[in-house]
C-alpha cells in the first residue's frame, strides 16, 4: 500500500474529572491525532499519547507535533509499503520520540488490517475475545476518600484497582483499602516518588499482599530498582523505565521488575510492543497494557494490543465513560463487569466519529504525496 497522506489534527479535550499522579493533577487533554490514507482513499487512525507538558516522559504534545510535521511523515509520505513492520524500519535512524513514532505506526497498523479485512487484533496474533481490566485512580486528599473511590469501581466490577500513591499518602492509604477489601487485586503506582532511601517504607507496603508496585524509583533507573526488587517481597512493575525491547532485555536479566506495564507510545508502537510481548513470554515475566488517559482511538488500539495472550494481568483500559463526558468513536470503549469485548469490525473496530473528531479540532495539519509542502487551517 501505498502511503499518500498524513493528516495531523491537534485536539483539545476535557476530561471529565481532574486526575492527580505524584506530579500534579492533569484535566484539559490536549493530544494529537493521526489519519494516515492510502491510495485507495482507505483511514487508519492513531493517536499520540504525549501529554502537553513533560513530566511522566520527555515528549510531548508539541515536540510530538514537530516530529511528526518536520522529521517522521517526510521519510513516510508516497513510500510504498507491505507491512506496518517496515514502518519502525523506516524510522529506526531517528533516535527515541516513540510516542510521535508509534502515534503514526498505529495508523499504519489500522490501515493495513482495514485492508487486509482483518481486525487490528487478529493483524497483531491477538487471542482473546474479551479482555479483563482494571482501573487506575489519582492520588486521593485522604484515605477516605480513596477509600469511597475504590468502593465505586470495585461496584462497577472492575478486576483490578490501581492507587496512585505520593510521600506522605501511601502506607496509611493503602492499609485503610486493604482493609476495607480484604480480597480485592491491588496494586500501587508511584510514578517515580521515592529512592532507595525509602526502601524500609516500601517494604512496609509487603504485609498488603499487592499484585505489584509499579515505578516507585527513577524514571530512568533499572539499577535501583534491582536492588529495590531484592529487599521487598511486592513484585516491581516498570513503567517510566521501559522504551524498548532492549530496555526490557536488561531490567530481566538484572532482575529489575516481575512484572512490565506496556504502553505502546512509551515503546514507539505496536511493532515493538509485540517484540516485547514475545520475548516475555518466552521468559514468563507477565504483562499488562498501561495507559495514558486516552481518547478512544489510542484506547482501541490498547484493546486490541491486550488480546495477546501474554497480557496476563488485567491493564489500566477503562471504559470511555471514566474519562470522557462523550468519546470520538462509535461505539465507545465499554467495560462491563471488568470485561471488554473486543470489537469485530475491520481494523481498530470502532468508526471514528468525525462530528465529533471536528467539534474537537483545533487545528490540523496534511502532509501529502504529491506536495511538498503542508498545508494548515
Ligand atoms: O487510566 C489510564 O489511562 C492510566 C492512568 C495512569 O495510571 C497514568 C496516567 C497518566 C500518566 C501515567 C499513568 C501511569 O500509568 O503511570
Ligand atoms: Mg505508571
Amino acid at each position: 500500500m501505498k502511503i499518500q497522506e498524513i493528516r495531523m489534527r491537534h485536539m483539545e479535550m476535557r476530561m471529565k474529572n481532574p486526575f492527580t499522579t505524584s506530579f500534579g493533577t492533569m484535566q484539559d487533554k490536549p493530544f494529537l491525532l493521526i489519519e494516515v490514507k492510502d491510495e485507495e482513499g482507505n483511514s487508519g487512525w492513531g493517536e499520540s499519547v504525549a501529554f502537553q507538558h513533560p513530566w511522566y516522559a520527555e515528549e510531548t504534545v508539541g515536540t510530538n507535533a514537530h516530529m511528526i510535521r518536520d522529521i517522521l511523515s517526510p521519510l513516510l509520505v508516497g513510500k510504498e509499503i507491505s507491512h506496518p513492520d517496515e514502518v519502525s524500519e523506516i524510522f529506526g535512524g531517528i533516535r527515541r520520540n516513540n510516542m510521535a513514532k508509534s502515534a503514526i505506526e498505529g495508523a499504519v497498523w489500522d490501515l493495513y488490517a482495514k485492508r487486509n479485512k482483518m481486525t487490528l487484533a487478529e493483524a497483531l496474533g491477538g487471542t482473546k475475545d474479551k479482555i479483563d481490566v482494571g482501573i487506575s485512580i489519582g492520588v486521593q486528599d485522604s484515605a477516605e476518600d480513596m477509600v469511597e473511590t475504590v468502593r465505586g469501581f470495585v461496584g462497577e466490577g472492575y478486576k483490578r484497582i490501581k492507587m496512585k500513591i505520593k510521600p506522605g499518602a501511601d502506607i496509611s492509604i493503602v492499609r485503610a483499602v486493604r482493609e476495607a477489601f480484604p480480597d480485592v487485586p491491588l496494586m500501587a503506582d508511584a510514578n517515580s516518588a521515592y529512592t532507595l532511601d525509602d526502601t524500609d517504607l516500601l517494604k512496609q507496603l509487603d504485609e498488603f499482599n499487592l499484585t505489584m508496585i509499579e515505578q516507585p524509583l527513577a524514571h530512568d533507573d533499572i539499577i535501583d530498582h534491582a536492588e529495590l526488587q531484592k529487599a521487598i517481597e511486592t513484585p516491581v512493575c516498570l513503567d517510566e523505565s521501559i522504551h524498548s525491547l532492549e530496555d526490557v532485555k536488561k531490567a530481566v536479566e538484572l532482575g529489575s521488575c516481575r512484572i512490565i506495564n506496556v504502553k505502546i507510545g512509551r515503546v514507539g508502537g505496536l511493532t515493538e510492543s509485540k517484540k516485547i510481548h514475545d520475548y516475555c513470554m518466552e521468559k514468563g515475566i507477565p504483562l499488562w497494557c498501561g495507559g495514558m488517559l486516552e481518547s478512544g482511538i489510542g484506547r482501541a488500539h490498547n484493546v486490541a494490543l491486550t488480546t495477546l495472550p501474554n497480557f496476563i494481568l488485567p491493564g489500566d483500559t477503562a471504559g470511555s465513560s471514566r474519562y470522557w463526558e462523550e468519546d470520538i468513536i462509535e461505539p465507545e470503549v465499554v467495560a462491563v463487569d471488568g470485561e471488554i469485548t473486543v470489537p469485530t469490525g475491520y481494523g481498530i473496530g470502532y468508526e471514528p466519529d468525525i462530528a465529533k473528531i471536528e467539534k474537537y479540532t483545533v487545528d490540523q495539519e496534511v502532509f501529502a504525496a504529491e506536495t511538498s509542502g503542508s498545508s494548515r487551517g
